[in-house]
């Protein structure tokens, strides 16, 4: 699993660590000196005589880049510091200064002109701009700077190293403002910050290297992600003396007579997941038994619901049908996950074990009918926020759809997955996601209800699952909702040996 922190959590860590001398800078700029020099080497074949440019902002992002700089310098880089304030970390500066690095002043647009000719020049530059101290986007000098940058030409486009974080990202929440530095490489200091892991600041970061400094974070992360040696400790398995009930009925209300497909879909999902078996309630079970007929029509006993996919606006039987799931998985402690139609019709308060699954539109229109504030644009652009303003509202887990998975459970849980290929925006992929994520919840549902935080980690599963599955199906390439659900067994097979 990964792991990030706030800034509010780092700076605590680093306290007690700078209250006992410990060189906390000394220990990060070394770090990022190595990564840098790496990078040269692998690029350039050497350190000496490559052209280092420092972005430097005014706090000790500043500090570290140019301590950084001096390193860099000693082994032979010609490096060259651009201040952006006329406030620079002194010891970072002197350090500098004292390995013959050059010191450009860079306050005014005629020497931001000059500047972006340094850029240009560069093998590498590294953005020390802002770190966990940034407070909304980057001004001034330092944002001339980074749209110079930005609008270099292709060819003369420098390798970009971002100190800590890429300058103007929310480092909490992962949203950007104004200009951001599209970067190679961000070495991030203590812990990975949640900036690293959410859309759509992470999008900036490239590869993210992250340096212990040996601080004692709180047992808590702010935003995790799960990755494929954590599924086999979530997923259900059955036992010796397994049968079809104990492993877990995952009662489906989808579908329509306009969109019998998405109950099909929902199905396939949840069968291929290796749930103990399905029923479908509503008018598409002719197609559903055609396609699966492991699956069972009709009202019986479950241990969790999915529904509201393909659930048509104008067919008021099925509508009742969800309302009825809705209520009896309120009324019985039934985990369930409420998609698409469903999500128009949700009580106003509902446990954590309810899994809303909206995409970025239907996340908007959720906040707007209880008395918030969003656009779809507004939720693409900070999606952690908005799902835990949901989560807030409902009460419910909400799992966020989109290129990178964002999920808020209660308790700060929160994940982000981004697992899929882009080509798993296809008709019908959200279907399949809700049969496997039904599938779990049902195989865990005594658990599920027992940890109010567990719905959230399995979501997460579902999304990473389904991510690998649309990969497995076709690398590289196009697939349908169909391939993605195909490919399930042996991916959740490859996942519980991992
Ligand atoms: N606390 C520590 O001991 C350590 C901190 N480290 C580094 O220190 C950084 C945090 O340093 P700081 O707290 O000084 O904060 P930053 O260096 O992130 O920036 C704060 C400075 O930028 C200015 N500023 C804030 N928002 C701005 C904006 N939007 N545009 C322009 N200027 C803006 C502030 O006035 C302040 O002077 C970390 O990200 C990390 O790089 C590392 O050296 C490891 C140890
Ligand atoms: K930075």
């Amino acid at each position: 699993m990964l792991t990030s922190w706030t800034a509010d959590d780092v700076r605590a860590a680093e306290r007690p660590l700078l209250a006992s001398g410990v060189p906390l800078m000394e220990r990060a700029a070394f770090a990022l000196a190595v990564h840098v020099g790496r990078e040269l080497r692998a690029t350039r074949g050497r350190v000496g005589g490559a052209r280092v440019t420092l972005l430097v902002g005014s706090g000790n992002n500043g500090g570290d880049t140019l301590h950084a700089g001096a390193l860099l310098a000693r082994r032979g880089a010609q490096v060259t510091a651009l201040l952006t304030s006329d406030r620079t970390h002194a010891g970072g500066l002197d350090a500098l200064r004292a390995a013959h690095g050059r010191v450009v002043p860079t306050l005014d647009d005629a020497a931001a002109d000059d500047a972006a000719q340094d850029l240009a020049r560069a093998d590498v530059v590294l953005d020390g701009l802002l770190g966990i101290g940034g407070r909304g986007g980057v001004r001034g000098p330092g944002a001339r700077l980074l749209a110079r940058l930005r609008t270099l030409d292709a060819d003369a486009r420098p390798l970009v190293v971002a100190v800590d974080v890429p300058s103007g990202v929310g480092v909490d929440d992962g949203t950007r403002t104004g200009e951001v530095p599209d970067v190679d490489l961000t070495v991030t200091f203590g812990a990975c910050k949640p900036a690293l892991l959410l859309p759509p600041a992470a999008d900036a970061a490239g590869r993210v290297e992250v340096v212990d400094l040996g601080l004692t974070l709180p047992p808590r992360p702010a935003v995790a992600r799960l990755e494929a040696t954590d599924v086999a400790a979530l997923w259900p398995l059955p036992g010796r003396d397994a049968h079809k009930y104990v492993r877990g009925v995952l009662g489906v209300v989808a579908g329509s007579a306009r969109y019998p497909g998405a109950a099909v879909l929902q199905a396939a999902g949840a069968v291929r997941a290796g749930v103990g078996m399905v029923r479908y309630l509503g008018s598409a079970g002719p197609q559903v038994l055609a396609a699966h007929p492991e699956v069972v029509v009709g009202e019986g006993r479950v241990q969790a619901w999915v529904v509201g996919s393909g659930v048509a606006p104008d067919d008021p039987e099925q509508r009742a049908r969800v309302r009825d799931a809705l209520s009896h998985a309120l009324a019985h402690d039934e985990p369930a996950v409420v998609d698409a139609g469903a999500l128009e019709i949700l009580p106003d308060r509902v446990p954590p074990h309810v899994v809303l699954t909206p995409h970025a539109g239907e996340l908007a229109a959720l906040l707007v009918a209880r008395g918030a504030h969003a656009t779809r644009a507004e939720v693409e652009a900070a999606p952690l926020v908005h799902a835990r303003r949901a989560h807030d509202l409902t009460g419910a887990t909400v799992l966020l759809k989109g290129g990178t998975t964002v999920v808020v459970g209660p308790h700060g849980a929160a994940y982000a997955q981004a697992d899929g290929p882009s080509w798993l925006a296809t008709a019908g992929a959200g279907d399949v996601l809700g049969g496997v994520l039904g599938a779990l919840l049902a195989g865990r549902s005594a658990d599920a209800m027992a940890d109010p935080t567990l719905p959230a980690a399995l979501a997460a599963a579902a999304a990473l699952v389904h991510g690998r599955a649309a990969h497995h199906a076709n690398p590289g390439g196009p697939v349908s909702a169909g391939d993605v659900a195909d490919a399930l067994p042996a991916v959740v097979a490859g996942l519980l040996r991992a």
